[in-house]
């Protein structure tokens, strides 16, 4: 197990008027590299999560949150470092979805969103997602 502080990370599932969900996936030199995952990243000192989500929504899909609702968050260990996902369904955004850091990206529906290999964390996110409580 990691011995230091776990990561603490804001996440957000955006979806569509289709119902689609934007997803984009991870440059292969990052930790859990070529995989897909939701935008999102670790919050700044001295920032509250849902700061860290809209900035960071901004930095990676150009959109600007007006609204969003908690969805779960996830404790899960990589053995090289320990991550806290406080994961966020958006429900409402102004501007236009796109990635802006030259990451491939997709709109997926999400009984499809098993398809594709997300880091292992978001195994419970995309269950939560296929099975609303
Ligand atoms: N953004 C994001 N990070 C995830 C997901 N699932 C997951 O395990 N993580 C982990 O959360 C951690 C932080 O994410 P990040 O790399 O996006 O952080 P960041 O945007 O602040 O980037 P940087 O500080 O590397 O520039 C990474 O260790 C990543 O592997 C996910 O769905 N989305
Ligand atoms: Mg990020």
């Amino acid at each position: 197990m990691a011995n230091s502080d776990p990561i603490h990370v804001a996440v957000g599932v955006i979806e569509n008027t289709d119902g689609d969900v934007f997803i984009s996936k991870r440059h292969k030199d990052l930790h859990q590299g070529d995989k897909w995952e939701f935008p999102g990243g670790k919050v700044e000192v001295g920032e509250t999560v849902y700061d860290a989500l809209v900035r960071e929504l901004r930095e990676e899909c150009n959109i600007s949150v007006q609204t969003a609702s908690p969805l779960t968050v996830i404790n899960h260990d990589y053995q090289d470092k320990r991550v806290v996902l406080d994961v966020w369904r958006i429900t409402s955004f102004t501007g236009e979805v796109r990635q802006t850091d030259g990451q491939d990206w997709l709109w997926v529906p999400v009984y499809a969103l098993g398809a594709y290999q997300f880091p292992e964390a978001n195994v419970a996110i995309i269950d939560l997602l296929e099975n609303p409580l």
